[in-house]
């Protein structure tokens, strides 16, 4: 028995076309009690995946919309239960005067991500794909929506399983040994074992070398405004968003909090951070802003270290300089085009090896920065799409799988018994059922879902 949740699945703006989903025992009694077809034949008695044509009525019994309806019923549906949709004109007020009939019908309303969540517990979708659901609402990129799909065919599902099942041989072979589990493995399974043991390890670093990209693609990249203050960093932040987000004056000083905006560039999503110039200072809040600075720089992906092209390089700028460093990549951006050039261009490429000369006024050189992004980060084009590690619980996991595979052939080479190695197996195999959802905790499940809107 599941209960009967019920949601407005469309963002809630006017639109031109708004839907209303129902899941669970009484849906489609719930759904058909609100939609009266033009046939006259009741929506229940309809056959599945039709679309019917009707009117939608509302709390009070009154015509609200003219609509379409269509059910599924279980199990052949996106959850697995009976299903339902009215899919009427997109008026938020029509909307929720719709929802209100359902719930006077015995619906709830759903929470969020509660519809792929009976989806994954019905086994339609694994936790990889239900994932993916809500990552290609969110895609921002091209790249991202063919790496959320491609997720959500089942690609990732299937590169975990094939690990899977190749620990589940080794358990196999185990399990022949087990009944004398004071005897040493014998040389020639030990060596089918090490074989497999050896493939499920290449195969996890393999996994585990995709998340650098996966990350990115889907999360965005971590991208902090570095410089010393005046040099042009939120001037920069504006230009690149396309709007006065941060505030800009000639003062030196000015930014004194951190300031998070994304933006699209080179086809990969920057979360860009502005921060307070990084200088010694006397002043309390100027103070704290520089070390909220500092804290963003160290957990930066990239460095746009920003200096002021038009004014001799200071000692300020060598500070800078050195912090900016310490990022995985650095572009060094030297600003203020639309000036006469003061500073050494081939001393800083030379030390930078990527630099680009750009003007947050005019915006020139912003297309170059673009590419340099896109060079730093490729999305590989469709190359992996789907098959790439993209958050933190998923690499966590593979990561777990991998350090147990790592033991359990530390364990067989120096000869322990056969139960000391199974274990190691055995918590292989558990991390790589948390990744694909096969075994995990209703807790970690709750917080995944979380995340999703309502309605998904
Ligand atoms: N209107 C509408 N659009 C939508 C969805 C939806 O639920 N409603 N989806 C959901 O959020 C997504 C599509 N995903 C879906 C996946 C499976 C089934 C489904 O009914 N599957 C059945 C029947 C398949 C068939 O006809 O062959 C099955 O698998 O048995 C429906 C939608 C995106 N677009
Ligand atoms: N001519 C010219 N002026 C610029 C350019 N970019 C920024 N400026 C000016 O430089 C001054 C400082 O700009 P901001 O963007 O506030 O500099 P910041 O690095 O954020 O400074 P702090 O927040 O104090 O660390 C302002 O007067 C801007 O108008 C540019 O490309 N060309
Ligand atoms: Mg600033």
């Amino acid at each position: 028995m599941s209960d009967t949740i019920a949601a407005i699945a469309t963002a809630p703006a006017p639109g031109a076309i708004g839907i209303l989903r129902l899941s669970g025992d009484g849906a489609i009694a719930a759904a058909s009690a609100v939609f009266r077809p033009a046939s006259g034949l009741p929506l229940a008695e309809q056959q599945d995946r039709r679309l019917i044509y009707g009117a939608l009525l509302g709390p009070d019994g009154s015509v609200i919309d003219q609509a379409l309806a269509t059910i599924s019923r279980a199990p052949h549906s996106y959850t697995g239960e009976d299903t339902a949709e009215v899919q009427c004109h997109g008026s938020p007020m029509v909307l929720s005067l719709g929802l209100e009939s359902l719930f006077r019908q015995g619906a709830r309303q759903a929470l969020p991500g509660e519809f792929t969540k009976r989806a994954f517990l019905h086994g339609r979708l694994d936790l990889t794909q239900a994932e993916a659901v809500a990552d290609l609402v969110d895609a921002e990129t091209p790249a991202a929506v063919r790496q959320a799909a491609g997720q959500l065919s089942g690609v990732l599902g299937r590169r975990v399983r094939a690990v899977y099942d190749g620990l589940v041989d080794v358990l196999a072979h185990f399990h022949a040994v087990l009944d004398y589990p004071d005897e040493e493995i014998d040389p020639f399974r030990s060596e089918t074992i090490g074989g497999a043991l050896d493939r499920a390890r290449e195969a996890l670093e393999g996994l585990l070398a995709t998340y650098d990209r996966g990350r990115y693609i889907c999360g965005g990249v971590p991208c902090v405004l570095a410089g010393r203050p005046n040099a042009g960093k939120s001037s920069l932040l504006n230009a690149l968003v396309g709007y006065e987000r941060a505030i800009v004056t000639d003062v030196p000083g000015t930014t004194r909090d951190t300031v998070e905006e994304r933006c699209r560039l080179g086809g990969v999503v920057l979360r860009l951070i502005d921060t307070a110039g990084l200088r010694e200072t006397e002043d309390t809040v100027e103070r704290l802003g520089v070390e909220r600075s500092r804290c963003a720089l160290a957990a930066a992906e990239l460095a746009l270290l920003v200096l002021d092209g038009s004014a001799p390089l200071t000692v300020e700028d060598e500070q800078a300089m050195e912090q900016a460093a310490a990022a995985p990549r650095v572009i060094c951006l030297v600003n203020k085009s639309d000036l006469p050039l003061a500073v050494d261009l081939e001393r800083l490429k030379r030390r930078f090896g990527r630099l680009c000369v750009v003007s947050a006024a005019t915006g020139e050189g912003l297309d170059r920065l673009a590419g340099q992004v896109a060079e730093l980060f490729p999305t590989g084009g469709d190359q992996g799409a789907g098959e790439l590690l993209t958050n933190a619980r998923q690499a966590a996991a593979a990561r777990r799988a991998l350090e147990s595979v790592e033991r359990a052939q530390t364990a067989l080479a120096a000869g322990v018994t056969a139960d000391a190695v199974l274990t190691d197996v055995e918590q292989g195999l558990s991390a790589l059922g948390e990744l694909t959802g096969a075994s995990i905790r209703e807790d970690v499940t709750a917080r995944i879902f979380e995340r999703f809107c309502v309605g998904k």
